[in-house]
């Protein structure tokens, strides 16, 4: 039986007055893929991204979530469907961790009981110490912590689909490698579907089970990353070619691992 599709696009299309942002663009997700939407600067990832939430409304064409026409859905229930990782971790810098990551549940008008028992349940899920971070404001973590704490935010309300705009983009190499790696466990062991924008080819190649590559607002290939290296169009395999570049060099530079 084929998988059920969490994300349906069909033909959208989104313009900023004469400028095309997402051009008549179709894109299937099925439930549970982990796809990575890659492309340069002003592509439409984000755009892309915003239409499923409806942050920003479509022109044309039709975007489906679990079946169901996102025009027909009222916004504010469907941003709760759908959790929303920012590049920045977007917390209010007011609130504390335990406030920022409750807030979804609090507008719900769920117990505060409940509430700070699920704030200890997604810090566990995020690996966060829950008595030290618990109540310390946005400040005081580091970019990595403050990224958990934007992904706990986002699983607040137990969305089974969630949209991540470059989440990891800001942070070092090694804690955005442990990141990536985290939050692929949980997206496995929560069953859950997952777009995320990155601009780092390695990144979606290693977390990724589809990437989507766009260019000027179109859906220029998408595949798993050996389909895509099968790709004839030169932009995609340029893509691709950044990765290969550094493991040739780190090959070259580094002793192989394991050699006596
Ligand atoms: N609210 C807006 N008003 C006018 N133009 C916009 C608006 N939002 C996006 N755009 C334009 O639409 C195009 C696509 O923007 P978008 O943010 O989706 O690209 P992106 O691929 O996510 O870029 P980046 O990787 O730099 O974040 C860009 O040219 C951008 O300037």
């Amino acid at each position: 039986m084929p998988s059920k599709l969490a994300i349906s696009y069909q033909h959208v299309t989104k313009s900023f007055g004469p400028l095309k942002a997402v051009d008549d663009l179709s894109l299937d997700i099925a439930e549970g893929e982990f796809v990575a939407i890659v492309g340069g600067s002003g592509s439409g990832k984000t755009t892309l991204l915003r239409l499923a939430n409806r942050l920003i409304e479509v022109d044309g064409g039709i975007i489906t979530i679990e079946g169901e026409n996102v025009q027909s859905v009222d916004p504010v229930a469907l941003r709760r469907r759908i959790g929303y990782v920012f590049q920045s971790g977007g917390l209010f810098p007011h609130l504390s961790v335990a406030d920022n990551i409750g807030i979804t549940p609090k507008l719900l008008g769920e117990p505060a009981a409940d509430i700070a028992a699920r704030v200890d349940e997604l810090l566990g899920l995020v690996q966060l110490d829950r008595n030290a971070h618990r109540s310390r404001l946005p400040e005081a973590l580091s970019g990595g912590q403050r990224q958990r704490v934007g992904v706990a935010r986002a699983l607040a309300a137990r969305p089974r689909i969630v949209l991540m705009d470059e989440p990891f983009g800001a942070l070092d190499p090694l804690t955005r490698d442990a990141l990536g790696d985290d939050y692929r466990s949980l997206h496995r062991k929560l069953g859950l579907t997952t777009v995320m924008i990155t601009h780092d080819m390695t990144e979606a190649i290693l977390l990724a089970d589809r990437i989507a590559v766009m260019r000027s607002g179109k859906l220029l290939a998408q595949g798993t990353p050996a389909e895509l290296s099968n790709s004839s169009d030169a932009y995609v395999l340029e893509l691709l070619r950044t990765p290969r570049r550094q493991v040739e060099r780190l090959n070259a530079l580094l002793p192989q691992s394991g050699a006596a």
